[in-house]
């Protein structure tokens, strides 16, 4: 938690000068009862009209110095803390950016929206309030009491009896509803999940018709959170009645000794007011106190949270900064830019990253060899993948076939170390993956997710990932090979048609095709298409795959399909089943001796012959 401190080092100035001002705005707060008893004692009691005009523009003076203050102590502190939580959340931001996916798959991505968003919040809420209060409100509990004593003694010793039983009254409160908070905090984030949950899913809920079911459950825990917090208000709302009855009754006793010793005229009826504001003043600084100490209490918890994540490190680590530099560099980098980004957006900048990287022009791909591989993802118990072997010549096509969850995208997902075989070799042109830094695994590998996502912005720039140097024609020539050209063709403005948030004005076909082209533009040496043309009609898989020999070069391709006719030209076909390689070459081959890819193949040979389809 302390190591979230140095997001703040560049505010140390508004961090003094916030308690600073508040402290001058309470000695002006102290000073107001002793020029309001001289009023009354002088002025009222003697009809001295000329003292109480001079005395009440000192008043004025120091309400509105008081004021000055207070306004000034406002703007330092919420510099400090608004500064503060923007440094953090670059930070933070820059952090997540640089986990590998394994580290989020272990996290949640709605865990790390919570800390990036209303855990910030609360922690820049407790920054600002504990910057104003914590100095003041003591301050002012003690001032008080000393300015009491100054008044007089005897009647202060009602203060120096009610005061401490105040504070267990107050705190006692406070202690009891603190847990409680925490655990109005879980029901909260509870909720955010569900709610995200909900909205990222809510086309298949209502085309599953489970509107009422997913209200339902929502209500319940709705329920459950809000009885939570009625609890704690409940409790909460105690501190105001009883600390109210304590000090009613402090000053009838203080009121009681006041008019004795006023009798005895030991003391003026000014001074037992300047006491009775006195109390007031203690009063209203202990719940202040109180509000501060569990504000402050949900801010640290938030802070450790938050600080968690912080602790994570990437696994598959690369040009890492530390944290230090990270919070540096930060400052330069554009934060409303990254704000803007949504998760998914977040999650794939690392396939953003990916292919940002231009390739210089190439002529032949790069060979990859597996040896012995295994994939065991962190906290799963069994291998994704076991004892794969085999070797992809450069410039050659892989094809990849096995039925769902047989470890297709796991193995694909090896070579540009999305995640690191725990054993076993990756290698690329004869050296190991992890030999290489991140960022040249993947200048040299251009990979097209199962799941195709588009970013908001034109065509052109949405291309430009791929190679942000790319001319009009090279993108045009990818668009071609990728057999999307058609759909630039049918959009207002070409190349500059805006593409919306995650592309969600592009049907799941045209996605795909936007995203193959995406990575054909930066001419990667690997290229890999996991199951990224399954939204694609046959014929039009078929020219992608024959466009894809007509490139001007020749990538190691992978391609990643259930399909047979997608993959049955390739060089070699590696047929997965349950993370094991069950079978090695050429459709022919296959046919021949493999029992797991024959079955697949006259499985959807006899769909198309239904169909009356023609194999591709
Ligand atoms: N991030 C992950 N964490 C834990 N287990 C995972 C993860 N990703 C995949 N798995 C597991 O690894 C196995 C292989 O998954 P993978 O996604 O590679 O299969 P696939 O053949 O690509 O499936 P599909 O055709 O459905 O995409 C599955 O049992 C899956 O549950």
């Amino acid at each position: 938690m302390k190591e979230l401190l140095k997001y703040i080092k560049d505010y140390k100035k508004e961090c003094v000068l916030g308690p600073l001002f508040k402290l001058l705005e309470a000695c002006f707060d102290l000073t107001v009862p002793i020029v309001m008893a001289k009023i009354i004692d002088e002025g009222i009691a003697k009809s001295d009209s000329h003292f109480i005009l001079v005395y009440g523009g000192v008043l004025i003076l120091l309400a509105a110095v008081g004021l000055l203050s207070s306004i000034t102590a406002q703007y330092f502190a919420a510099k400090a803390a608004v500064g503060f939580a923007t440094n953090l959340r670059h930070g933070l931001f820059k952090h997540i950016e640089s986990l590998s996916f394994t580290e989020m798959d272990t996290v949640g991505i709605s865990t790390l929206i919570t800390r990036m968003t209303s855990d910030i919040n609360q922690m820049q809420s407790g920054v600002n309030m504990a910057l104003r209060l914590f100095l003041r409100s003591p301050f002012i509990v003690f001032g008080a009491e000393v300015m009491a004593f100054t008044v007089d003694v005897k009647a202060a010793i009602v203060f120096a009896v009610v005061i401490p039983i105040l504070a267990v009254v107050v705190l006692g409160i406070m202690a009891v509803s603190m847990p409680l908070y925490r655990k109005v905090q879980a029901g909260l984030d509870g909720i955010l999940g569900r709610t995200r949950q909900n909205l990222t899913g809510v086309r298949v809920i209502r085309a599953f018709d489970k509107e009422e079911a997913e209200k339902e459950d929502f209500n319940n825990e709705n329920q459950i959170l809000t009885n939570l917090q009625l609890l704690v208000g409940k409790i909460s709302a105690l501190t105001n009645p009883v600390t109210y009855i304590f000090l009613n009754v402090a000053l009838v006793v203080l009121l009681y000794v006041g008019a004795i010793r006023v009798d005895g005229g030991f003391l003026t009826q000014g001074k037992v007011i300047a006491l009775v504001n006195y109390m007031s003043q203690i009063l209203v600084e202990l719940i202040k106190l109180a509000n501060t100490i569990v504000l402050s209490t949900k801010a640290v918890a938030c802070g450790n949270r938050i600080q968690s994540v912080f602790e994570m490190k990437p696994s598959i680590m690369d040009d890492f900064v530390s944290d230090d530099e990270e919070f540096g560099s930060m400052k330069k980098s554009d934060s409303a830019e990254s704000s803007k980004l949504t998760d998914e957006e977040n999650v794939l900048g690392s396939e953003k990253e990916l292919i940002n990287k231009s390739a210089d022009s190439i002529s032949k791909g790069a060979e990859i060899v597996f040896e012995n591989v295994d994939l065991t993802y962190k906290g799963a118990g069994d291998k994704s993948l076991e004892n794969i072997s085999f070797t992809a010549p450069a410039g050659s096509t892989i094809g990849i076939i096995g039925g769902t969850g047989s470890g297709k995208s796991s193995l694909v997902n090896l070579i540009p170390r999305f995640y690191d075989a725990t054993a076993g070799k990756v290698l690329i042109d004869g050296k190991n993956v992890k030999d290489y830094k991140v960022s040249e695994v993947r200048s040299i590998v251009g990979i097209v997710m199962q799941k195709a996502v588009l970013f908001k912005g034109s065509i052109r720039e949405n291309m430009k990932w791929g190679n942000d140097k790319a001319t009009d024609d090279e993108i045009n020539f990818a668009l071609e090979n990728a057999q999307a050209a058609e759909i630039v063709a049918g959009k207002e403005g070409g190349l500059d048609y805006m593409i919306e948030q995650s592309g969600r004005n592009l049907s799941g076909g045209q996605k795909q095709r936007f995203t193959i082209a995406r990575a054909l533009v930066r001419r990667p040496k690997v290229l890999i298409l996991d199951d990224s043309a399954s939204a694609l009609d046959f014929t039009t898989d078929a020219k992608l795959r024959k466009s894809l020999k007509q490139l001007g070069y020749e990538p190691t391709t992978f391609i990643v399909s259930q399909r047979t006719s997608s993959i049955k030209h390739a060089d070699m076909i590696l047929v997965l089943d349950d993370g094991k390689v069950v079978g090695k070459g050429t459709h022919d081959e296959l046919l021949e001796n493999c029992e797991v890819y024959h079955e697949i193949y006259m499985s959807q040979f006899k769909d198309k012959k239904a169909d009356g389809e023609v194999s591709a």
